[in-house]
């Protein structure tokens, strides 16, 4: 592990580095992670990305209970924390894109102000990185994941339909283009600032599969810390696309070993999850939520990109199952 550490990386991020889940194979089986799910809109769309829908048993990015405010993500946290002490990171991964929702920016202030041990984290697909990076400096996140595809637009735009940058919209190779310049420009930016910085890949057969070694190349050049390759869920527009086997995933992410450590023991988590990874405290809940629901007036409102340039909801459909937060998490 220690060759891809930058020599410059400090003690403290190294220490945290070891406490974060996904940062660290070791850390997965001691310590765990609380994410927030308070940022429901998204200013791309991938052909793969479904958050229309939750179910009590599903565990897939994107899904989630109910979408908490940030004063109702605080007060989770608080809860979470003082009956899960082995959590130490507290991320923001959606339902949509953290960097999209000014409420990310409002939970962190808020959280940093109460924990300011604590480690905050932020997945993103990186579109507003570069503009939104002062803000998340100022409340010291410090680890970052962002999902990048491809550095190709003509593979990039097989994979996003479009995306809204300052309320435009834009198709095609354009919309291609403009997303992997911002990525590439965030993510040095975000490892020039000292952030440990994670890339996910989801690894797509047929589409992104024989540019990903590439890409792995690049991240080494760029300082990435950690690479996750993940496999394709077949789902939404990409629903009819074989996901690639273990062995396939095995194969590519050995290749990468190289260039960028690999995080091998992803379990591409809901939006809502918490505790150690492969112990989602989310899916063993059965019986709460109802409370945190009615006293948040908490729905779910997955919200998708209008092609008028707005963000907006796509739907308000009220949960129906009780797999969410703790009883009494909102006194
Ligand atoms: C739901 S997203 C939220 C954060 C942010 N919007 C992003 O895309 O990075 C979290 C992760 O789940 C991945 N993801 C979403 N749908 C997926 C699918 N169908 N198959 C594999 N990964 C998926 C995304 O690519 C991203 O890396
Ligand atoms: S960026 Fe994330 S939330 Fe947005 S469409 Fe893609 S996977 Fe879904
Ligand atoms: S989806 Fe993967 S990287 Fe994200 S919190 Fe879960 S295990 Fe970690």
């Amino acid at each position: 592990m220690e060759k891809y550490e930058k020599n410059d990386m400090s003690q403290e991020m190294k220490r945290k580095i070891s406490e974060h889940p996904c940062y660290s194979g070791e850390a997965q089986h001691k310590f765990g992670r609380l994410h927030l799910a308070v940022a429901p809109k998204c200013n791309i769309e991938c052909n793969y990305c479904d958050r229309k829908f939750d179910c009590v048993n599903e565990s897939r990015p994107g899904v989630t209970s109910v979408v908490l405010s940030p004063k109702d993500a605080l007060a989770w946290t608080d809860q979470v924390l003082a009956q899960h002490p082995f959590i130490h990171v507290v991320g923001i991964a959606g339902p949509g894109d953290p960097l999209a929702n000014e409420e990310t920016f409002e939970t962190f202030r808020l959280i940093r102000e109460k924990y300011p041990d604590l480690t905050l984290c932020v997945s993103t697909n990186g579109l507003m990185l570069e503009d939104r990076f002062s803000d998340l400096l100022k409340y010291n996140v410090e680890t970052l994941t962002v999902t990048m595809n491809s550095m190709d637009p003509d593979i990039q735009m097989q994979i996003v339909d479009h995306i809204v940058y300052n309320k435009k919209h834009y198709h095609g190779r354009e919309a291609a283009e403009i997303l992997i310049e911002k990525q590439i420009s965030g993510i040095q930016k975000a490892v020039d600032a000292g952030l440990a910085v994670k890339i996910n890949t989801v690894l797509i057969p047929g589409i992104n599969d024989n540019h990903i070694l590439d890409m792995a190349q690049k991240f080494h050049d760029m300082g990435v810390y950690i690479m996750n390759i993940m496999p394709l869920i077949n789902q939404a527009k990409f629903k009819d696309r074989r996901p690639p086997t273990d062995a396939e995933r095995n194969t590519l992410q050995n290749a990468c070993l190289p260039y960028v450590k690999q995080m091998k023991h992803c379990r591409q988590c809901r939006s809502d999850a918490y505790g150690l990874l492969g112990q989602d405290l989310s899916l063993l809940s059965k019986t709460r939520g109802d409370e945190l629901r009615s006293a948040s007036k908490a729905k779910r409102t997955p919200q998708l990109i209008d092609l008028s340039g707005d963000v907006k909801s796509s739907g308000s459909a009220e949960l129906k199952h009780e797999n969410m937060p703790a009883k009494n998490a909102l006194k």
